[in-house]
């Protein structure tokens, strides 16, 4: 079917649209779906019971070594486990764009446009629809109000005295992150309301990007014959949906600000809790011609009708002054603002709103630092910024909406990029905001390095760049609870280098700093059911910690395995080191990790136990596939490997240590010639060199050593580590194979394919697609040519997500061909940026 703007779609999101109307300014490109719209097919979270007899077998050990430490957690310490395997979040096909700038706490809205996923306390989600969180329209004709809607398709067994039940057939929600349109027309009334949700996510900038506000446009068109007055009224609970919403001891109260020539007002929510207070601000623009009343407190209880009539009587709200009392235990308050204008017939006008909150001091879990946000740079750390967070929302969101049109256009305007592919790339990036993100200063005492020089000296104790632009953590995913997990960050990376670069080096120190550091205490590993220390000295962690803990200060939090000996993420570190000076060109940054790409490349060299130059697996999963056993050398981390002697010859050669070129190199010569004759079986590189039965299964991820050299302008010349026709055969391999003979070709690439077409089922990993995997893989294609090949593998990726699965904004890291898929809103897919790197340099 071919929709009105031009697009093929295999879902018909739209087909469920019944009106004519396409709003006021909505773009083209993104990710469209009327609010009338059912998910036919409904999926369910990856549980024990969904892994096979053979595969329960081999992971008995670790099942009751989780379960004993669930036990534990769960119940003895009351803390969240960072991975709940028993509570997985069921499949909820609501979400929508979130609201808020960069790591200062997320609300998420859902397409239909619910108040539904909150990340205030960092990196800890809370999924609650909270219903009293709405906008509500009344039309008012010769002074009589005519039409009164609250703007929900929901029909709530509380707050009956509203008018629910908008029919979401005249209706349809356009997400272009960081932007989203709702367009409502709204039956027998000749108007059309437009609804633009504008958060500060904007490339290269480091100060309004971090602010935790959002702005709300209504673009109001009155089609008819006659004038109407037109209200829009925001109503909005003191909390998040949580139970401390009853604790007691909030308070609401209103606010007017008037500076620099701009006016708002609104009401402050005091959400007065001893761990991590913060107000919640709703607020709108004083004009001459609109006029902006509230209602400082109301009981989102019962049936609320009062509010209700208040509105109906004359389109403008009570008003009162002062405070409203603190709430009672058990009690709930909520707050209301609304704006009217008037709007002449047969013409337009617009309201504008925002949603601010205030947390500027975090806690994480253990409590033990105060961590100060990003935004209060600017804003201040004592918690009364509210009033002056909205008022710069209001005045500055027109120069955002520029800075973000202007960036987003080259990709808009390329008439050679498909309309799926526009929708990928920039509705992805919420994970940037929504993954539980944090950003916040670095404090005055801390040391990155731990007080650890290494060898070369090195590592500053504050970097430059930590104390300029902050400190950046994400979750490896919203149910993945573990903040900067590197071997996915690997993928996930390349939307932060090409789009806040500084956030990226930033991140990298951090990373750098924990490597030369060490924790000796001893911990079970669930997998093994072995001891061993928490973090051992230069090689790169896991991860920088549990939001639940105290991240940055306890590193490590997965204890799955122990990933001393995992054998992919120091050479991640060393690949993403280099990739990220050839597009910075920061030489400090090159020279300042220089000492720790040879302190992880040495630990590194003891896993090449024959000393062929090539690195071994351990025969356990002991790389990103954390749940896919390798064995000897293999495709995937010997083809890393290769790539990291390639770039540390680079690196060498830039910084004149010519034995250090010399020694790599002889390593590289020795490495490519043992993987060619280990792994090379003529199409492609076998899975691993153990010989089993599904040792030569093909990998899609086969080739990301050589996406990584690619897109650091290597993988030629001297700087090759692959044959570029070997390259050719084995992405042609795992695009006939993996691709198109998996799911019809319309799912992407399967992890695991056996050479005569049947995915690989001998783990629990291999029979899964990874969204981000893919994408990176479809990166590797285009570059190296295969651009139609590239786009129908990606494609699918998209289509299953956003269209068939009903996963918008919230990408998993993984689904199988039926029935199943793990972990939501996941770091890996923002891999998708990689597509667009490698695009500049092709005519694509
Ligand atoms: C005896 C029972 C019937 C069988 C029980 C089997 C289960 C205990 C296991 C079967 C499948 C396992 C899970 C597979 C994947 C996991 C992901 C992992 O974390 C992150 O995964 C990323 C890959 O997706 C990886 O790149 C990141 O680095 C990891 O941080 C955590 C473990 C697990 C959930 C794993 C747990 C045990 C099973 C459910």
């Amino acid at each position: 079917m071919t929709t009105d703007w031009g697009e093929k779609s295999t879902a018909d999101l739209m087909n469920k649209y019944v009106s004519k109307e396409m709003g006021y300014g909505v773009p083209r490109e993104g990710w469209r779906i009327c609010l009338a719209h059912e998910f036919k097919e409904k999926r369910k979270p990856f549980q024990a019971k969904d892994v096979s007899l053979a595969n329960a077998w081999g992971h008995i050990g670790l099942g009751i070594r989780y379960l004993k430490w669930w036990y534990k957690k769960t119940q003895v310490e009351k803390k969240a486990p960072f991975i709940d395997m028993f509570r997985a979040q069921p499949l909820r096909q609501i979400y929508g764009a979130p609201l808020g700038g960069i790591g200062g706490g997320t609300i998420t809205r859902g397409w239909r446009g619910e108040f539904c996923r909150w990340q205030l306390n960092p990196g800890m989600y809370h999924y609650k629809t909270v219903i009293a969180n709405q906008f509500t329209v009344c039309l008012r004709r010769g002074g009589q109000t005519v039409y009164q809607q609250v703007l929900s398709v929901e029909h709530p067994p509380t707050l009956q005295g509203w008018n629910w039940g908008y029919c979401g057939e005249y209706a349809f929600y356009h997400a272009l992150y960081p932007r989203a349109w709702t367009v409502y027309d709204l039956p027998g009334q000749n108007v059309t309301l437009t609804c633009r949700q504008i958060s500060p996510v904007i490339p290269h900038d480091y100060q309004d990007s971090s602010l935790p506000v959002a702005v709300f446009v209504w673009d109001i068109e009155n089609k008819n014959d006659y004038d109407l007055d037109v209200s829009i009224m925001f109503t909005m609970v003191n909390g998040s949906g949580h139970k401390d919403d009853k604790s007691g001891g909030h308070w609401n109260e209103p606010f007017h600000l008037e500076k620099e020539g701009e006016a708002v007002s609104g009401v402050l929510l005091h959400h007065c809790t001893t761990v991590n207070p913060y107000t919640l601000c709703i607020a709108a623009r004083e004009q001459p011609d609109r006029e902006v009343s509230h209602q400082t407190a109301f009981s989102p209880r019962g049936t609320c009708s009062g509010l209700w009539s208040d509105l109906l009587t004359d389109g403008r709200l009570d008003s009162p002054t002062g405070s409203s009392p603190p709430t009672t235990k058990g009690e709930k308050v909520a707050a209301a603002l609304a704006v009217s204008c008037s709007v002449l017939a047969q013409s337009c006008n617009n309201l504008e709103f925002s949603l601010a909150w205030d947390m500027p001091k975090i806690t994480f879990g253990a409590r033990e630092r105060e961590h100060i946000r990003r935004y209060t740079r600017y804003f201040g750390t004592k918690g009364d910024a509210s009033p002056s967070l909205s008022h710069y929302a209001l005045k500055h969101y027109r120069q955002w909406e520029n800075s973000i049109e202007e960036w987003q256009r080259p990709v808009l305007q390329d008439s050679s990029l498909p309309f799926w592919y526009k929708s990928a790339l920039f509705n992805e990036l919420y994970y940037v905001v929504d993954g539980g993100t944090v950003w916040t200063e670095l404090p005055e005492d801390a040391d990155v390095s731990g007080g650890v020089r290494s060898k070369d000296g090195g590592l500053p104790a504050q970097p430059t760049v930590i104390k300029e632009y902050g400190r950046f953590a994400y979750l490896e995913g919203q149910e993945y609870r573990m903040y900067n997990t590197y071997d996915v960050h690997f993928y996930a990376s390349f939307a932060l280098i090409m789009l806040w670069p500084k956030l990226a080096l930033s991140m990298q120190y951090d990373i750098a700093g924990s490597v030369v550091q060490h924790d000796h205490t001893e911990r079970l590993h669930l997998m093994s059911g072995q001891y061993s220390p928490v973090k051992t000295k230069n090689v790169v962690p896991h991860d920088i910690g549990d939001p639940d803990d105290e991240p940055w200060e306890r590193v490590n939090a997965y204890l799955i395995h122990d990933t001393a000996d995992w054998k992919d993420l120091n050479l991640k570190f060393v690949l993403q080191v280099y990739r990220d000076f050839h597009l910075t060109q920061d030489s400090q940054y090159l020279k300042d990790m220089w000492p720790i790409c040879k302190a992880v490349m040495e630990s590194e060299m003891k896993f090449d136990l024959d000393e062929d130059g090539l690195i071994e697996n351990s025969g356990y999963a002991d790389q990103t596939y954390d749940g896919w056993t390798v064995t000897g050398p293999s495709a995937y981390c010997g083809g890393l490997w290769l790539a990291s002697l390639c770039v540390m010859c680079k690196m060498a050669r830039l910084l004149d240590q010519e034995e250090t070129y010399q020694c790599y190199r002889d390593v590289l010569d020795r490495g490519s010639t043992a993987f060619d004759k280990l792994l090379w079986n003529g199409k492609y590189y076998n899975y691993d060199s153990s010989g089993r039965h599904f040792s030569n299964s093909v990998m899609s991820d086969q080739c990301a050593g050589h996406w990584f050299l690619r897109a650091s302008g290597l993988g030629e010349g001297e700087y090759q580590a692959f044959p570029k026709e070997k390259i050719q055969s084995a992405l042609k391999s795992v695009f006939d194979l993996n691709v198109m003979s998996f799911a019809e070709g319309q799912m992407g690439a399967v992890n695991g394919m056996r050479p005569e077409g049947v995915p690989d089922h001998s783990s629990v990993q291999s029979d899964e697609v990874w969204i981000g995997v893919v994408y990176g893989l479809a990166a590797t294609m285009i570059h190296e040519g295969m651009r139609e090949e590239g786009m129908r593998t990606a494609e699918g990726c998209y289509r299953s997500v956003w269209e068939k699965l009903g996963m918008a904004f919230q990408t998993p890291e993984a689904y199988c061909e039926k029935g199943i898929f793990r972990s939501l809103a996941y770091m890996r897919p923002l891999s998708v940026w990689a597509m667009q790197l490698l695009s500049a340099s092709h005519d694509f």
